[in-house]
This record gives C-alpha cells, sequence and structure tokens, in this order.
C-alpha cells in the first residue's frame, strides 16, 4: 500500500466515477464516497476500482492523491473510459441518477495486489451496481473471499435504476455482515424476495436469519435512521438541517458507523453520530466535501455525551 498508516483500513470496494450535475462534476460512486469519508474519520480509507486512460481518469486520481488517499488499487482501463453519471433533483432531498453504461468500473480486475490489500482491511464497503457487469461482480466476490474473518463487511445496497438481480442481492447479503438501506430499497428489496413488508420489523428479522446478518441500517433521510442489532432496534433521529443536496449522504452515514463500530462504540452511540455525519454531508454540495475538522468535533461531543 502508498500512504501506511496505522489507522484500521476501510476498503470502498466497486464504483468511482464522475456525478455530473448540469455543467458541474464532482467526485462520487458510492463505495468511493464511503472510502473518501472513512479517510476523514480517523481510517484509512482506500478506493478500489477502475478509471479509465483518459483525462478524466487522471483528474480523479489527482483528487484523490491532493485529498491523501491512495491510488495503488484505482486500475487504469486502456478500452473503457471514466464512469459517468448524470444527477438530477426534482428537490434536493432526492436526486436521480442516470448511471451510464460500457464504463471503467465495470471492468475491475482481481489480483494479487488485491488479494493482499484485502486481507489487510478491517473493514470493507460494497454495493449492488458494480455487480451489472460479470467482470468486476466475479472481481468483488473474490475480494470479499480474500477478507479475514474479523473484517466488517458492509453491503451498502444502494439500487440503481434496473441494475439489480435477486441473485447478486442475496449473493451480497449473505457475504454481509451488516447491511444498509434506504426506505425506498426496503420497498423493493421486499418485492424482490417475494416477503411482505407489512411488519418492517419482521422483514427485517427474516432478513438477519435467513442471511446470517449481523446489523440492518435502514436510512430514513431527514428522519435520520433505524438499526437492527443485537435483537435490539434503535430509532435514532435525525437533526434538522439545510439541505443543498443529498448526494452521498447514506454513503457518509455508512462511513461514519463503519468509522465508529471499529472503535467499539455502541449501535446507538455510532447510529447518531452516523446521522450527524449524514446530516453534514447533505448540507454540503456533492459527495465528497471535506469535512475533516467538523466530524472530529461531532465525534468528540457524541463520545462525551
Ligand atoms: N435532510 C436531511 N436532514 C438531516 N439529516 C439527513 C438529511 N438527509 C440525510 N440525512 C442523514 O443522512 C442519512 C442518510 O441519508 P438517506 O438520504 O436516508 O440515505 P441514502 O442517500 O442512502 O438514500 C440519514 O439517515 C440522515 O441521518
Ligand atoms: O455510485 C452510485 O451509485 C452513484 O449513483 C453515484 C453517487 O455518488 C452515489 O450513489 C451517492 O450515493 P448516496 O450516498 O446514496 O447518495
Amino acid at each position: 500500500m502508498n500512504n501506511v498508516t496505522s489507522l484500521p483500513v476501510v476498503i470502498g470496494l466497486g464504483e468511482l466515477l464522475w456525478d455530473c450535475f448540469g455543467d458541474e462534476r464532482r467526485p462520487g460512486g458510492a463505495p468511493a464516497n464511503v472510502a473518501f469519508q472513512a479517510n476523514q474519520l480517523a481510517c484509512q480509507g482506500i478506493v478500489v476500482s477502475r478509471v479509465g486512460q483518459d483525462p478524466l481518469g487522471t483528474e480523479l486520481l489527482d483528487f484523490l492523491k491532493q485529498q491523501n488517499l491512495a491510488t495503488k488499487y484505482v486500475q487504469i482501463d486502456t478500452t473503457f473510459p471514466t464512469g459517468t453519471v448524470t444527477v438530477e433533483f426534482s428537490d434536493a432531498n432526492d436526486p436521480q441518477y442516470t448511471i451510464h453504461e460500457r464504463v471503467a468500473w465495470d471492468h475491475l480486475e482481481f489480483n494479487q495486489p488485491l488479494a493482499e490489500l484485502m486481507n489487510q482491511a478491517k473493514a470493507v464497503c460494497f454495493g449492488t451496481l458494480a455487480q451489472r457487469e460479470k467482470t468486476s461482480r466475479e472481481s468483488i466476490y473474490q475480494c470479499l473471499a480474500a477478507t479475514n474473518a474479523d473484517c466488517l463487511v458492509v453491503y451498502d445496497i444502494n439500487l440503481r435504476q434496473e441494475y439489480f438481480d435477486r441473485s447478486w442481492i442475496e449473493r451480497s447479503l449473505s457475504l454481509a455482515k451488516i447491511v444498509k438501506l434506504n426506505l425506498d430499497e426496503v420497498e423493493v428489496l421486499a418485492g424482490l424476495l417475494e416477503i411482505s413488508v407489512g411488519d418492517t420489523g419482521w422483514f427485517i428479522e427474516h432478513i438477519q436469519k435467513e442471511y446470517t446478518v449481523d446489523a440492518v441500517c435502514i436510512t430514513r433521510g431527514a428522519e435520520g435512521c433505524l438499526i437492527y442489532a443485537d435483537d435490539q432496534q434503535y430509532d435514532i433521529p435525525g437533526t434538522p438541517v439545510e439541505v443543498v443536496d443529498a448526494v452521498g449522504a447514506g454513503d457518509s452515514f455508512t462511513a461514519a458507523l463503519i468509522s465508529r463500530r471499529l472503535l467499539g462504540w455502541s449501535w446507538d452511540k455510532a447510529a447518531l453520530f452516523a446521522n450527524r455525519v449524514g446530516g453534514l454531508v447533505a448540507s454540503h454540495a456533492g459527495a465528497m466535501p471535506v469535512l475533516r475538522a467538523e466530524f472530529e468535533r461531532l465525534g468528540e461531543e457524541i463520545q462525551t455525551r
């Protein structure tokens, strides 16, 4: 690894891309957002992805370097271009994503350096979108198989357009220790698995038992989150913020939850912190705002409660 530190290694495995907002573009990609935020949250966040051999790819690599993130595990594809996503809003809380196809992050290759990296990971976060093409899907499973038994494997479902399949989702659920989804994704998942979602608690308990998942987190935008873990349900309300755009709120929530669980925080404190981090990111533009100092202050405030 370059930039070796003693901080816990948290890997974002999947897409790294440009979120395009009209004339502006900002770095994004759900797992890359998690790694970026983990890097601001007392962990060593590492992006595992693939960009094109093109100016957009070079710019993403330069951005990661400027932000003190390793670039060694971002592969360069000589055939496919760097990924882009068109982001549109009916309101700032509800981004709509159009994910463009035939791009570099669909072609991640598993290799020895990745196997060694995965073996050192304290946590890894992956999603569904990067499984849409067989090459990356198989590489993701190989990466997960190379993690240690104590690695916190987090599946942030992040369903996008039609890019999901029941078999990938079921396999991912059974590989995960923590599953994160939002309220819309609860509905879609229940439909896919042909389970009635009338009683959310029953549905989540079913997921936990069927796929041996330790914890399920449901995020609810401004309403905060629900966490099902240790045979308990934690209902942690949100804190109001003025939303600029909610892009990346969920990923920063996930990164914050991971970072505090790795530090041994209780579920309710970790979730409270994660809510506040998600809210802070929603009150800034794009998925990767630089907020290290704000997160540090917030962490100290919540830890001492
Ligand atoms: N408008 C908001 N006000 C306050 N907190 C928010 C807001 N939007 C998001 N958050 C925080 O970020 C978390 C993740 O946001 P959410 O939109 O539910 O996730 P996702 O991006 O995965 O859909 C929420 O649980 C909440 O804690
Ligand atoms: O990779 C994807 O799926 C994208 O569409 C790119 C976006 O940067 C993230 O999805 C933002 O994710 P949230 O944290 O759920 O708002």
